[in-house]
């Protein structure tokens, strides 16, 4: 332990200077890659990353010569212990290489991926097949979109999925963890994480359970007995996502009240000739009527905010982008004129708000107090941003007030998205983590995944799969080795952040009323804890918004009491049980 103090801050700022220009080269070369998929710019980015990790083994070496634990300063100690662990770089270079072919080959697949008519045109996932699983009533057709992705993506990842699996962990193991999911959770800051995720669970499904009920009893009343079990799982393909992660688009399907259908905003928003941009427009303009930050011209002018008409090969999946010099700051988005992608860009800003509120920070700090706070800020925002008052004021709604029975109309609306994902959004990474820790093995990874899915989720794959397929390489954060348990966290984060900001912006009255525009009040709590980013222990800002240190799932709780009353009393009057004690799956039969 050769140096002290001063020459550890010394070595932190020239840390801060090199990696700025590293990171800022490496995020270019990512982003030409990501939006114009060709060799030439896949080995170019593949260079820059192998930059990137030269940097980050050079200094995360000199970083733990530092004795730390004699250090005074927190922001120096915290610095370089995040500096110590050096992720992916520890491996040897060679198989570094191996491990970023297999990233970028497995995220390519994922993008790449299309199912083809037998003679004709080929579609892609983002905008053809999601809207095939968003709005088709064929379970024919359905099922066509459902097996041809998977096909297409899921089957082509599975070897390569073995050997990524067995690189993460060496790369795990070099940085003193006995697995890549141990290192995942690491972010978390907490030896009780796992303990804790569960019994937010606990106390979430039985919201789930009911929801989970009352959908079969509508889909069965739609399909019928052959194809929905009463008392069984239901089949993945017809609740209107490819992924079945969010059921909002069979909400005409399952409405409590269907004489008072809500108003179809997408179809309004056509009507107004709403472009992409004035999606991005109004989102900003969200952020700054709390007294948050604006977006600078870089952003407008580089961001991409449609699925490019040039014939080039683009990762479509919606993501935002700090290119480190702050300054630039970007969201990739393959933008359809919907409601839906409307709420999701509201999502993507509260990134970029993120981005620009810690951007003076050491670079090691620009990121969110964890992974979660960062989904969790956008999706605060969109709360507020799916209320009935706020689109009202906006020009999306036209009808002024809104009776009780259109009330809970509304609240499934949004239960079909925030409580939907909840068996999902938790067992991503519960499936990950067995597969990084050996839990489970190679042999049997499409099998566990569907066990998982029965077990938590309550679905069936809608036709028998195998050891052939790879269901979990479908979906994107697993092709793109992106951790998930951030959603789940961010579920539960999102409603005691709402709670806390309409709180501050005095709002009155039910939480699902509540609208945080033009709040000042709202804007600084929220200010206050994004302008920290990772320079402190998240429960400490947590704090500073919530006033509880701990992660808790009461706000969810309140916000959706009423829709569980109706649901339970619905539920009871058709007789319906919680659960799918029926297990097998209708093919099995
Ligand atoms: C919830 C998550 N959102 C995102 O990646 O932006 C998803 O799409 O699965
Ligand atoms: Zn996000």
């Amino acid at each position: 332990k050769l140096y002290d103090e001063t020459v550890a801050k010394t070595f932190l700022q020239f840390y801060e200077h090199t990696a700025q220009v590293v990171w800022n080269q490496f995020m270019e070369a990512t982003w030409n890659y990501v939006t114009n998929i060709t060799k030439k710019n896949r080995e170019e980015m593949l260079h820059k990353d192998m930059e990137r990790s030269q940097h980050t083994l050079y200094f995360g070496t000199q970083a733990r010569l530092f004795n730390i634990a004699t250090f005074q300063d927190p922001d120096v100690k915290r610095m370089l212990s995040n500096l110590q662990n050096i992720g992916k770089a520890a491996l040897p270079k060679d198989k570094l290489q191996e491990y970023n072919q297999i990233l970028a080959y497995m995220e390519t697949i994922y993008s790449m991926g299309q199912v083809c008519l037998n003679e004709g045109p080929c579609l892609s996932l983002e905008p053809d097949l999601e809207e095939v699983m968003a709005t088709s009533r064929d379970q024919k057709e359905l099922l066509w979109a459902w097996q041809g992705w998977r096909d297409a993506v899921g089957r082509q990842l599975r070897t390569t999925f073995e050997r990524y699996v067995q690189l993460s962990n060496k790369a795990a193991k070099l940085n003193g963890y006995k697995d890549m999911g141990a290192l995942w959770r690491s972010t978390y800051e907490s030896n009780m994480l796992e303990e804790d995720l569960e019994k937010l669970y606990q106390e979430l499904q039985p919201l789930y359970l009911n929801l989970h009920s009352y959908v079969r009893r509508a889909l069965h009343r739609f399909y019928g007995p052959e194809l929905i079990d009463l008392r069984g799982p239901i089949p993945a393909h017809v609740l209107g996502n490819m992924w079945a992660q969010s059921w909002v688009n069979i909400l005409d399907l399952v409405l409590p009240f269907p004489e008072k259908p809500p108003e179809d905003i997408t179809k309004i928003m056509k009507g107004q000739h709403w472009k992409p941009e004035k999606m991005f427009q109004e989102a900003e303009k969200f952020f700054t009527s709390l007294g948050l930050l604006s977006t600078p011209p870089e952003f407008w002018k580089n961001s991409m905010m449609e699925r490019p008409t040039d014939g080039r090969e683009v990762e479509c999946h919606a993501s935002s982008w700090d290119f480190y010099n702050g300054k630039d700051f970007r969201i990739k988005k393959c933008t359809e004129v919907t409601i839906e992608d409307l709420l999701s860009i509201f999502h993507q800003m509260g990134h970029i708000q993120y981005f620009l509120q810690y951007k003076n920070l050491s670079v090691i700090f620009r990121k969110g107090a964890n992974p979660a706070f960062e989904e969790a800020v956008g999706s605060v925002v969109t709360l507020s941003a799916s209320s009935h008052k706020y689109l009202l004021n906006r020009g999306l709604l036209s009808h002024q007030h809104q009776d009780s029975e259109e009330e809970v109309n509304f609240l499934m609306g949004i239960a079909l998205q925030k409580i939907a994902f909840i068996p999902f959004a938790y067992l991503v990474d519960l499936y990950r983590w067995k597969v990084f820790d050996g839990t489970i093995q190679k042999a049997v990874y499409n099998q566990e995944w569907w066990s998982l899915r029965l077990k938590y989720q309550g679905l069936c794959p809608p036709v028998a799969r195998s050891e052939e397929d790879f269901d979990p390489g479908a979906k994107f954060h697993i092709s793109a080795s992106l951790p998930y348990i951030r959603y789940f966290i961010s579920l539960v984060l999102q409603f005691q952040f709402h709670e806390a900001l309409c709180k501050a912006s005095g709002h009155m009255g039910p939480l699902h009323r509540c609208d945080i525009y033009n709040s000042k009040e709202a804007g600084k709590l929220l200010e206050d804890v994004l302008k920290l980013g990772w320079s402190k222990p998240w429960p400490e800002v947590l704090e500073k918004i919530t006033g509880e240190t701990k992660m808790s799932a009461k706000a969810l709780m309140t916000y959706f009491k009423p829709l569980l009353d109706w649901l339970v009393t619905e539920n009871v009057r058709h007789g319906d049980i919680l659960g799918w004690p029926d297990f097998s799956c209708s093919f099995e039969e």
